[in-house]
């Protein structure tokens, strides 16, 4: 299995393209069930987890087809086409490898009337119900069984019709897949207390791409007409947010100046906040963000809340981050309850940090010590790659397949700015 052998140290200067955001992607690609026409994705991330998702809409019989790619280009074209849906289940082998495969149940539901998606269950961050998923879904008429590790569900003869849903807790995957059922349900849906991630605006624009009639894009309140049939589109993929974030922290942690060529400040108006009272200058640049940290770290408080809010996306790496920074931090991760599984591994390299129940206290030290480091989760992952960069010596993070989830082309990115990292292989 290939690690990243990082030799820390290394100020980052340079330039990173900021590739489409992973998350947009996995609730991008199920809207190809919800029509019979071509739907067409330009800058598509070339990620582990994209290509997962090719395969779980390929068995539902959805075609997939990349145009041109370079492999020196990042991000790529894809065409999905459902023509016809040969197969309304979601089986266990693939949902296991990514819980956003949860994502084909609305749309099949709504266009097939019927879905058998295998239940997610928990993951290294905590236990990620679906409950409210479920929930949405009954409010449109759906009917739900649970059975064999198996969620089915039926829509009424005639098909979903529009409803009221509110939902208690914000979430994010429950708005869209309830967002994705409602586009063809009978009559209006309005989803009260919505997510309003830039994903789920993401999602709305590329289904009113699609002719789906949406209105309250971007807000708490979204009413959906629903519509008897979409129609192809070409949509492009927003930028990452956390992938941009990310690099933010490493540039940070190394004292470095980075541009983020392609990052949408208006998408990460918390993490700016966070990096700018941490001493990082951050600037708007044509088509992106200059981000500049050679006057030192300082400490910082935060919280992890829904958009707008600070995101559980990027707590990790603004804790290896902080791990240096002048002073104390205080960090609480409101989301999930437990991701902190980064932390174990940031004290081996010397990180002082003391979790107590929800949060994090952070206490700067002077210097981090490379070492071999693995980590559970895609964000921990990044975290310690982020601690590595700065660390004396060499750090070897192992389980890559993580970062490959949900970071196109790691080392060529952080290579391409000065970073000394490679990938190796097992053997060599
Ligand atoms: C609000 C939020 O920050 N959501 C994050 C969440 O999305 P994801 O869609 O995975 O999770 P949700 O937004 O649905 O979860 C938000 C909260 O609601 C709870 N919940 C969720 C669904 C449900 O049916 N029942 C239930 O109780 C969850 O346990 C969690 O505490 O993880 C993703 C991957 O890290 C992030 O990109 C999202 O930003
Ligand atoms: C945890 C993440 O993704 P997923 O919900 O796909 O596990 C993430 O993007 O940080």
């Amino acid at each position: 299995m290939d690690k990243i052998v990082i030799r820390g140290g290394r100020r980052l200067k340079g330039r990173i393209p900021i590739s489409g955001a992973k998350n947009a992607a996995l609730t991008l690609m199920p809207c190809a069930l919800l029509s019979d026409e071509p739907l067409t994705f330009r800058n598509l991330p070339r990620l582990a987890d994209v290509d997962t998702f090719g395969h779980l809409l390929n068995q539902h019989g959805v075609s997939t087809m990349v145009e041109g790619a370079r492999p020196e280009d990042f991000g790529r074209v894809m065409t999905l086409r459902a023509g016809r849906i040969t197969s309304t289940v979601a089986p266990y082998d693939i949902v296991r490898k990514m819980r956003a495969s949860i994502l084909v149940l609305g749309p099949l539901l709504a266009r097939a009337g019927e879905a058998t998606v295998s239940l997610p269950g928990g993951c290294a961050i905590g236990n990620r119900p679906i409950d409210l998923h479920l929930k949405g879904l009954e409010a449109l008429g759906a009917e739900i069984e649970l059975a064999a590790g198996y969620v089915k569900a039926t829509a009424p003869r005639g098909g979903l019709r529009g409803g009221r849903i509110v939902f208690s807790t914000v979430s994010v995957g429950a708005t869209e897949n309830v967002l994705m059922a409602s586009v063809l349900a009978k009559g209006e849906t309005i989803i009260e207390n919505a997510a309003r991630e830039p994903e789920i605006i993401d999602l709305a624009r590329c289904l009113v791409a699609m002719g789906a009639k949406i209105d309250g894009i971007g807000t708490e309140r979204l009413t959906v007409q629903g519509v008897e049939r979409l129609h192809g589109a070409t949509y492009a993929v927003m930028a990452d947010r956390i992938e941009a974030g990310s690099y933010a922290c490493a540039a940070a942690i190394t004292g470095g100046e980075v541009e983020l060529a392609g990052a949408q400040s208006e998408s990460m108006e918390a993490v700016l906040d966070g990096l700018r009272r941490a001493g990082v200058v951050v600037e708007e640049v044509g088509g992106g963000l200059l981000v500049k940290a050679d006057g030192g770290l300082r400490g910082v408080n935060l919280s992890t809340a829904p958009f707008p809010g600070f995101p559980t996306d990027m707590q990790a790496q603004f804790m290896a981050m902080l791990a240096l920074a002048e002073g104390a931090s205080l960090l609480s991760e409101t989301i999930f309850e437990n991701r902190y599984m980064h932390v174990p591994e940031l004290a081996r390299m010397g990180a002082d940090i003391t979790v107590t129940g929800r949060s994090a206290l952070v206490r700067g030290v002077d210097h981090l010590i490379g070492a071999p480091v693995m980590a559970t989760d895609l964000r921990a992952s990044m975290s310690l790659v982020i601690a590595g960069l700065a660390a004396r010596g060499e750090t070897v993070v192992n389980r890559v397949y993580h970062l490959d989830r949900g970071y196109e082309r790691l080392e060529e990115k952080l290579s391409a700015v000065g970073a000394d990292i490679e990938r190796v292989s097992d053997g060599g």
